[in-house]
């Protein structure tokens, strides 16, 4: 039996239950315990050999950089899966002073994998599971005063919700000029032209096609089928009318890690632009 293969299972289909079989399994656990950095190098050595959907070690440093620049006092996470984002960005917050990290997760298995393996790197307080769809949790977090603003959003679930649920929170208030910063993964790979159009565009053009009216659905254009199916389901719909604010004025650049076909879009909200 390889290192890798679950030890207190007969299942062999799932790798996230496999992950949590391996770390929990580690003979030296003591040493690990109170160790984000040890978690996930090990979540990165579990992942040399099976397929995991984590964010990586290249494209987390460009976003731990930028929250020892930024200093948030909270963070939000949108897709938490087995934790490995919420661990590397949940502490990079702590230790520049921040009080909170939401993680955002619709599926309640991989959110009951992040809690054990949050457990055991010392965050469990620190960083709040949030378990249901992010436009719902979203809108708990703001309705309920816990995150009036976004000051960093990581966004890196539905593909076909990155634009819908930013639209979400511009809508709410939550975008505020000089303050909120989004990072969205997987922009190039697998791709996400409807998110890249909508941050990139003039206050112009996105009051031209707020015209339209409420938007009810997802769009999906030029984002692969594979990634329309998953999570969510093709066929689903936000659960909000999604208005935004189109006057809101962004910034926005790619960032891609050398040697990566995927890249993160870096987004910066700097003004309102007046009637
Ligand atoms: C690519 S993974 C996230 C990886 C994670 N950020 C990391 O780097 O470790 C995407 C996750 O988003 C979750 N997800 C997909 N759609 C969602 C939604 N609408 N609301 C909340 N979570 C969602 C999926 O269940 C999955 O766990």
């Amino acid at each position: 039996m390889s290192q890798n293969e679950p030890t207190t299972r007969q299942r062999h289909d799932e790798a996230e239950l496999d992950l949590l079989d391996f770390i929990y399994a580690q003979p030296n656990r003591d040493e690990i315990q109170g160790s984000p950095q040890r978690v996930l190098d090990l979540i990165d050595e579990f992942a040399k050999s099976r397929h995991l959907i984590h964010v990586g070690p290249e494209k987390g440093k460009v976003v731990t950089e930028l929250i020892a620049e930024r200093k948030p006092q909270t963070m939000i996470e949108l897709g938490g899966y087995v934790g490995y984002s919420a661990i590397l960005f949940g502490d990079a917050v702590r230790r520049a002073g921040g009080k909170k990290y939401y993680s955002l997760e619709v599926n309640p298995e991989y959110a009951a994998i992040s809690t054990l393996l949050l457990d055991l790197a010392g965050l469990r307080d620190f960083v709040q599971i949030l378990v249901g769809r992010s436009d719902q949790s979203l809108n708990k977090l703001y309705t309920s005063g816990e995150a009036p603003q976004v000051e960093i959003m990581f966004i890196d679930h539905y593909k076909p919700a990155y634009t819908t649920d930013l639209k979400l929170c511009e809508q709410l208030g939550m975008i505020v000029p000089g303050v909120s910063v989004l990072v969205a993964d997987n922009v190039l790979y697998p791709g996400n032209p409807p998110y890249l159009e909508y941050v990139r565009s003039t206050v112009e053009q996105k009051r031209k096609a707020a015209e339209k009216g409420p938007i009810q659905t997802y769009n999906t254009e030029g984002i692969p089928a594979i990634s329309v199916r998953a999570f969510l389901g093709q066929g689903s719909t936000p659960l909000f009318d999604i208005l935004g604010d189109p006057n809101l004025v962004y910034e926005s650049t790619l960032n891609q890690p050398e040697g990566l076909r995927d890249a993160l879009e870096i987004t910066r909200c700097v003004g309102v632009q007046k009637a």
